[in-house]
């Protein structure tokens, strides 16, 4: 089974949840159905897949909302691990002062106020089995050193304990954050990234998938509890409208509007009407479209849009590097193919070309990633 069982009351920073534990959770997705349909997903789970079972620490990286929880389950339960627990933590929410007992656990007796038998940390919890560390980048400095200890000597020393206890476990972390960054500024222990690091995968944002019409109609059919949704099921003015839409909240945004819909629909078809605010006052640029998924075009405002293709030079200095960190995430998703890279930005092989000079990207012709992308 992949939950952990704990026997305190659970912190704000641990999570447990279970496939359908509750009627709010969406279906849990297998590692194979979080591959269909789209090439750069079925990639990167490919690669999950072989890193996991090698016992390779993986960093799932991406925007929030874009599944990362999700994927470090999923893995977990491909694994050969799966029977033991999949503990996850989230470094952001834990507060510094419970951080290392929380983490690492302590005996009886540690400290006052410290549970009369000791308590195992969330790193002997997942002795086993898969400990996830969600938005690893918040982890404060000093826990990051200790925890870089654990995974060079493969034990936990608990506070208040004279010897350490050895420990195995699968690390899947994640962050929203480039760590990189968080490296140069000095907030992120350059060592303790390449013991995490072993693989990179990276979640694409919502906007740039190609496959978002297969996720909108298995997330229909998962609300109204049916094997497969059929286009019946959503108006092609709302459908129209959600594939245009950017989701800055990636799948969790999805996932909601999509309860509100099901909730509110009338004569089980979603209509325009039947939409949440925020994508009934959307106004996509090229609404008219996005009728086909394999052809999604870039998403802009309308108003932007229009400024850009009038007076290319306008484009305003954060709109050029919106748009320039969207091509490039599409690149290295891609890993640098043009021509993936070109479909899933809804535009042809030349535009992608000529966008590469305009917002001076370097690259070399269909080959593998130039030197500064992986710097
Ligand atoms: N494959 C999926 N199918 C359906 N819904 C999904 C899928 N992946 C994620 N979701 C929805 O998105 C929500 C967020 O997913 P998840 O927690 O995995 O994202 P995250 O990238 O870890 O987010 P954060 O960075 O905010 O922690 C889920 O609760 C669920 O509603």
């Amino acid at each position: 089974m992949p939950t952990q069982t704990v026997d305190l009351p659970l912190a704000e920073s641990v999570r447990t949840a279970g496939p359908n534990s509750s009627r709010n959770a969406p279906r849990y997705r297998a590692i194979e159905q979080l591959a269909v349909g789209d090439e750069v997903m079925r990639d990167l789970v490919e690669r999950g897949k072989r890193l996991i079972d090698r016992g390779i620490p993986i960093l799932i990286l991406g925007e929030t909302g874009t599944g990362k929880e999700y994927l470090s389950r999923a893995l977990h339960e491909y694994s050969e691990r799966r029977r033991a627990a999949w503990v996850a933590v989230n470094c952001a929410s834990i507060p510094e002062s419970l951080a290392e007992s929380e983490l690492f656990g302590y005996c009886k007796g540690a400290f006052s106020g410290a549970l009369p038998g000791g308590m195992k940390g969330k790193v002997q919890q997942a002795d086993g089995g898969t400990l996830f560390l969600d938005e690893i980048g918040d982890m404060p400095f000093a826990l990051q050193t200790r925890l870089l200890r654990v995974l060079s000597e493969r034990e936990v020393i608990p506070l208040g304990a004279m010897r350490p206890v050895p420990v195995d476990v699968q690390l899947i972390c994640a962050t929203h954050q480039d760590l990189k960054t968080l490296i140069a500024d000095g907030r992120f222990r350059e060592d303790l990234y390449y013991r995490i690091a072993g693989g990179v995968l990276r979640l694409p944002a919502l906007r740039d998938r190609a496959d978002r019409r297969r996720v909108i109609m298995d997330m229909i059919a998962a609300e109204l509890s049916v094997d497969e949704a059929d286009e019946r099921m959503i108006a092609p003015a709302a459908l129209q409208r959600m594939l245009a839409y950017p989701w800055p909240g990636n799948l969790r945004q999805m996932h909601a509007v999509i309860r509100y819909s099901c909730a509110v629909m009338d004569g089980g078809r979603i209509e325009v009407r039947d939409l949440p605010e925020e994508l009934m006052q959307f106004q996509a640029a090229n609404l008219g479209h996005t009728g086909h998924a394999a052809n999604v075009r870039p998403i802009v405002p309308q108003a932007d849009a229009a400024a850009a293709l009038a007076h290319p030079a306008r484009q305003s200095g954060e709109a050029l590097r919106d748009e320039r960190t969207r091509v490039i995430d599409a690149l290295i998703g891609s890993r640098w193919n043009i021509s993936a890279a070109s479909r899933q930005l809804g535009m042809c092989r030349a535009s992608l070309y000529r966008k590469l000079r305009q917002l001076d990207i370097p690259h070399v012709r269909d080959q593998a990633m130039p030197a500064y992308a992986v710097a």
